[in-house]
């Protein structure tokens, strides 16, 4: 699996200047090296651009390189609302945002998410795409806020489903997460109000379209 993904890495989503500058910021900063890949940030730039999103909501921030990512799809245009629990992720994606020229058109939530999310409903916020990639325990509880607060067509795109490969392979080292990512794929596949296809991208994204109430 790594050498496939190195390999469109390399050759479709290499690093530019600034995602470079952004992972070294995360590094320095002393915060684990767990960004999405650059494939699976190109194919978030791409699905957002596609399915003409301008409102997203991304759930775990870290050091704003997906959400960078988001952002480049939606343009001058869209919004990003992010919701990170760690208050130093969020203010150094917050900068990265900046750097990246969407200063103006991100927000940061801090704190849990579900609590967050709970604020978001409360509100009656609605959004046209979605970037679930926080705690893997609580992603079947952030699929169901997102199907809350979606506007019919949204998608909802979950990061790090084939959990390194252990979800599918007994004989690979299994994650702490590697149930929670095979329950999570279970729900998404066979909600009704959902249809959603897994792409063996980076560590796996699971796409999911809310189908028309
Ligand atoms: C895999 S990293 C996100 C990487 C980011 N999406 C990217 O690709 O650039 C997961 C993030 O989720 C945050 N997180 C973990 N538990 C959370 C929670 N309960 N609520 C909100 N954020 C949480 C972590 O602090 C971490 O920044």
């Amino acid at each position: 699996m790594k050498k496939m993904n190195d390999y469109i890495d390399s050759v479709f989503a290499p690093n530019d200047a600034l995602l470079k500058e952004v992972t070294a910021s995360i590094k320095e900063n002393g915060m684990p090296s767990i960004s999405v890949s650059p494939s699976s940030g190109k194919l978030l730039t791409m699905l957002v651009s596609i399915s003409g999103a301008l409102n997203v909501l991304e759930i775990g921030a870290l050091g704003g390189y997906s959400g960078i990512c988001l952002a480049r799809g939606f343009g001058s245009n869209g919004k990003l609302t992010s919701l990170e629990l760690e208050e130093k992720y969020a203010k150094l994606a917050e900068n990265n945002l900046a750097k990246a020229g969407f200063g103006n058109q991100v927000t940061y939530l801090t704190g849990p998410a579900r609590k967050s999310l709970e604020k978001l409903e409360e509100n009656q916020r609605q959004f046209d795409f979605f970037f679930i990639d926080a705690d893997k325990e609580n992603y079947k509880h952030y699929l169901e806020h997102c199907i809350k607060l979606a506007e019919p067509g949204a998608l909802i795109v979950s990061d790090n489903v084939l959990a390194g490969g252990s979800v599918v392979d007994d004989t690979s080292k299994k994650k702490r997460y590697t149930e929670d990512m095979r329950h999570f794929n279970e729900l998404a596949a066979n909600h009704p109000q959902l249809e959603s296809l897994l792409i063996p991208i980076g560590d796996g994204l699971t796409v999911s379209r809310v189908k028309e109430k």
